[in-house]
């Protein structure tokens, strides 16, 4: 197994900061998971926001008040005195506002957390649900693209665990409010300390993005580098690797290795570092003296009257919080952007569009299929390869035969299949069923019109009735039907001999679950096309890990179960295959011959050289 490091492709400062479009369609994913908590999110959130200003403002009533009594002529000494004069009834109800601020705010604060949690819960799960219910709609084209499975293997990670854009955005919504309620508590005094303010933060932001800015640029340029640090940290010290670098003493090679490459990025960086530092002294000290010319002038008008001391306390103490909360909100956007990044990965999957559909006036299938399928000179080719898989494919499948495909590893057999249940539509040719193409009829109705178990089919970790279930979900209740469909497959004696019987946990999954042998496996699997009434049965080799007798007894049964629908069959054992009504011999995606068995018999070709072959195994 390859160490396992951080392969993800890094992207540049700028595409960093545009992930912030992503910030619309999240916030109605959000509001979609779940309106009422948003609402109640966003309504904490704003009260909580204008709490500090709030507080402070009272803060300044108190002092104000304290500082008239102090000043009233006889002026009671203490404060039961005070309490008895009456004086201070205006001051208790400051404290009393106060107080009730402060607890409200702790509790507010609390309320924000549980909602935040409910609300991240609710968010992840309807996302996960959108995520699966996406993936059922696409093409199985998709599935097969390795580009895509890395999509969707990255947006079905981001819906584990907490998504940290939700508490970030929210947490930068209050503080935006915030700033706001404390700066229109400057400008009410004098709009010039506003001023002054972005004077003193400006510059510094300024200086803090263009350094943040060039370290960015300086990983992102050496990210070969810092994932080949990356993999020699990792193979230096792995359990993977432990053997081979005692055995071959590589020890010394790859330290020697990453300290030569860690050598270069940390004198670059110093480099960063140290303009950084100047830079960075210069402009907060400029910063630092706009912040006190403003306080120099709050003291000033304080002195001369025009303010207050409650004012004075105010101001200074909105000017600090100010610049904290500001510096906040900027590197708020920054994660903020970065976690939007993340959500890139999502938005493309769930872009990504199926092209087999229905069509807009579709076709009903018809029932019973009257004429057939027939296949006029199908090609298809997978996605991403060079060499057609079916290629020039004309045959007919006519309504009630039992037809078997045969052919070597390869032939199309599987291919033709996948094509016959619009898995894939035909990149050449067409399919035609009664006379109509293929893609004319209602998909949800043609799916449910076929019973196909493939080769590699599904071992669900469930219950033994629902891996049978699974052919027709919404018959999970119907236990006479599961047994009924168990019998007819032969699963009924794999059940029989199961602890909890069709209730027994099957696969190694998960604690209780008793595995089974692949023959077992593929009764269940085989009993899934009993469940439904398919209108046309495919079983494509799913019966290769029975042993010859029980493959026997599955074709004998699917022979009788079959009578009068239209059944497929793929089987390499030729004993199963003579059971068919007709067989086609595919090679290189292809029809070579065609007849029933002792047709093909009669005559040279490789349907009589395999069986050959296959009988001189048992002679
Ligand atoms: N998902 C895929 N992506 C690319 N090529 C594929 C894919 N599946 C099959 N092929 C190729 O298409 C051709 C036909 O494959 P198909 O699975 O239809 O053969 P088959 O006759 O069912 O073989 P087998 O007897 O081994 O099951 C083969 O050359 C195979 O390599």
């Amino acid at each position: 197994m390859p160490p396992n490091f951080d392969q993800r492709q890094p992207v540049s400062y700028a595409a960093r900061w545009a992930a912030l479009k992503n910030v619309p369609a999240f916030i109605r994913m959000v509001w979609r998971a779940s309106p009422g908590l948003t609402t109640i999110m966003i309504a904490l959130r704003l009260v909580r926001a204008i709490m500090p200003v709030t507080m402070l403002w009272i803060g300044k009533l108190i002092i104000d008040e304290v500082v008239r009594l102090i000043g009233l002529d006889n002026s009671p000494g203490s404060l039961t005195d005070w309490w008895q004069s009456g004086l201070a009834g205006y001051l208790s109800l400051l404290v009393i506002a106060e107080l009730g601020l402060a607890l409200g705010s702790d509790l507010l604060g609390r309320g924000v957390n549980y909602t935040n949690a409910l609300l991240q819960e609710r968010l992840v799960i309807s996302l996960s649900i959108r995520v699966m219910d996406h993936a059922a709609d696409l093409d199985l084209e998709d599935f097969e693209d390795a580009t895509f499975q890395d999509k969707l293997d990255r947006a079905r990670r981001i819906t584990v665990g907490n998504i940290p854009l939700l508490t970030q955005m929210m947490a930068l919504l209050q503080d935006l409010v915030t700033v706001a309620s404390f700066a229109a508590g400057l400008v009410i005094f004098n709009p010039w300390l506003v001023v002054l303010l972005l004077i003193a933060l400006i510059p510094a932001f300024l200086g803090e993005t263009h350094f943040n800015a060039l370290t960015y640029a300086m990983n992102y340029r050496r990210t070969a580098e810092r994932r080949e640090m990356d993999y020699l940290r990792m193979v230096g010290a792995s359990a993977e690797s432990a053997k081979e670098v005692k055995i071959f003493a590589l020890n010394g090679f790859l330290r020697d290795r990453f300290a030569d490459l860690s050598q270069r990025f940390y004198a670059e960086n110093r480099g960063i570092l140290r303009r950084q530092l100047l830079w960075m002294a210069l402009l907060t000290g400029f910063g630092t003296l706009s912040y006190y010319g403003a306080y120099l002038w709050i003291i000033g008008a304080t002195l001369s009257g025009v303010l207050s001391i409650g004012d004075l306390t105010f101001l200074s103490g909105s000017f600090l919080r100010l610049r904290g909360l500001l510096e906040g909100v900027l590197s708020g956007f920054s994660g903020m952007a970065s976690q939007a990044l993340r959500l890139d990965d999502l938005f493309d999957y769930f872009n990504e569009l199926p092209e087999i559909a229905s069509p807009a006036d579709p076709l009903p299938v018809p029932d019973p299929i009257r004429q057939g399928f027939t296949f006029e000179n199908v090609g298809f080719r997978y996605p991403n390869a060079e060499r057609w898989a079916v290629r020039n494919l004309s045959f007919t499948l006519r309504a009630g035969e039992t037809l078997a495909l045969v052919g070597e590893n390869g032939a199309g057999k599987t291919t033709l299949v996948k094509l016959l249940a619009r898995l894939y539509d035909p990149d050449e040719g067409r399919i035609l069923l009664d006379g109509r193409d293929l893609r004319d009829y209602d998909l949800d109705q043609l799916r449910a019109a076929m019973g196909v178990i493939f080769q590699d089919f599904v071992r669900y970790a469930m219950s033994a009735a629902d891996n049978i279930a699974v052919g027709r979900i919404e018959a999970r209740g119907d236990l006479p039907r599961i047994e009924a469909a168990a019998q007819q497959s032969g699963a009924d004696q794999v059940i029989s001999k199961l602890p909890a019987g069709y209730e027994q946990m099957v696969g190694k999954q998960f604690a209780r679950g008793v595995d089974l042998s692949g023959g077992e496996w593929q009764k269940l699997a085989i009993a899934r096309a009993y469940m439904r009434h398919a209108q046309v049965l495919i079983l494509d080799e799913p019966t290769a890990a029975l042993d010859a007798r029980s493959e026997f007894e599955v074709f004998q049964h699917f022979k009788e179960l079959s009578t009068g629908k239209t059944a497929v069959l793929i089987s390499h054992r030729f004993s199963s295959v003579r059971m068919a009504d007709r067989i086609l011999v595919l090679a290189d995606g292809r029809v070579e011959a065609e007849g029933t068995h002792a047709e093909l018999l009669a005559a040279p070709g490789r349907y009589r050289d395999l069986f050959e072959l296959q009988a001189a195994g048992y002679r």
